[in-house]
């Protein structure tokens, strides 16, 4: 399934927009970027919200805009949530939820009230009414009335952005575990790393009205001038199974051999794919295994490339058992004093890590 957008617009105050590219929909595609340079203004156009003359906007099989055709929003079935929840101050959050859900022909209804409450963890705010709920409780029951209409593509508008740091680390895993089972492809805005990071399969870049790349998120963090390593520096993403808590609360994390340990947190022990946020400035190497020392997470890696020195620091890119990527930031002299080379295998300390989904 692919989502094929032609669009050129000019608004009044001189910002043009001008796209043609093909996404594949699948999972969670992030559109990231500067503020300004146009990713509400691509939603809108893939929304029908925004009539750009002589754009084209095709979603799988269905021209949702082409020539003389335009198909309007409620026609497109497409759940959106914007920053600020639009909910209907005078209904009970549960026929907030049934509004669209109602208005859904029986016949394409996917998602029902129980699996999406419960995938929300909203049951027990049915009976209330909106003014009774707090911002993250009134965002979650925007994405389950998104979600209630059985959209084909789910739009979420900088979802998190009016929340504080806390009640969107308490929305995050209902927004992961909802990309996970929903089986509806989102796009979503964001001009946050951390959270493209936690949830994205794909990232589209953009910059001035124009899409720069579509990458893959391991392909966007494989590369050291990633848009996504300007805030907090280069990281890396790892992708294992989380295992029971031992009896001082640590989590076991990936396989046998190759295993982290993370301080435990109120997440399912059966999740799989559970990705594990590790910045590179916080791993260091070594040349013999470690022992005797505070760090309790080391990995044995092989080193795939050494980048030029940026700012007295050096970045290596390393390779753990199963192949995946993990960054290290050292200093040029630890380079040099360790005579560090590609191929070589090395310990990889990895001082702290953040469990992110
Ligand atoms: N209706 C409008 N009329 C004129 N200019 C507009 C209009 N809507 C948006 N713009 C301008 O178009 C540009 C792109 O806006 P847009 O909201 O798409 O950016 P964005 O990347 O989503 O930004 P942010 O991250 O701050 O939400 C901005 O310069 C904005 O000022």
């Amino acid at each position: 399934m692919t989502l094929q957008i032609q669009a050129r617009l000019r608004h009044a105050s001189g910002f043009e927009l001008k796209v043609d590219c093909e996404l594949p929909l699948q999972g969670v595609t992030a559109l990231f970027g500067r503020s300004g340079c146009g990713k509400t203004t691509l939603l809108r156009i893939i929304a029908g919200l925004e009539r750009v003359p002589d754009a084209q906007v095709c979603f799988g099989d269905q021209a949702w805009q082409q020539s003389r055709q335009f198909v309007p929003l409620h026609q497109r079935r497409i759940g959106l949530v914007f920053q600020e929840p639009s909910l209907l101050p005078h209904l009970s959050v549960r026929d907030n939820l049934l509004y669209g859900y109602k208005r859904t022909p029986a016949a394409l209804r996917r998602l029902h009230l129980p699996e999406v409450t419960a995938m929300l963890d909203i049951e027990e705010l049915l009976d209330r009414r909106i003014n009774q709920l707090s911002g993250g409780q009134r965002q979650r029951i925007s994405l389950g009335r998104a979600l209630l209409i059985s959209p084909q593509l789910l739009l979420l508008d900088e979802p998190m952005a009016a929340l504080d740091t806390r009640t969107k680390s308490e929305i995050m895993p209902f927004l992961s575990r909802m990309a996970a089972q929903a089986e509806v492809p989102i796009i979503m805005v964001s001009h946050a790393p951390e959270e493209v990071e936690r949830l994205a399969d794909r990232i589209i870049f953009m910059h001035d009205g124009q899409i720069e790349r579509i990458e893959t998120l391991q392909e966007a963090l494989s590369r050291p001038d990633s848009p996504l390593f300007a805030d907090a520096g280069a990281a890396s993403i790892l992708v294992g199974s989380l295992g029971d808590a031992e009896e001082d609360g640590m989590r076991p994390f990936g396989p046998v051999g190759a295993r982290l340990w993370v301080p435990g947190s109120g997440l399912n022990t059966d999740a799989h794919d559970v990705r594990l946020r590790v910045l590179a400035k916080d791993v260091s190497l070594s040349l013999v295994e470690p022992r005797q020392i505070s760090i309790q997470n080391h990995l044995q890696v092989s080193i795939e490339c050494i980048y030029p020195p940026h700012n007295f620091r050096t970045l290596v890119a390393c390779r753990t058992t199963e192949g995946q990527l993990l960054l290290a930031e050292v200093t040029p002299r630890a380079v040099r004093q360790l005579d560090l080379a590609a191929g070589q295998k090395v310990y990889a300390l990895i001082k702290s890590v953040g469990l992110l989904t």
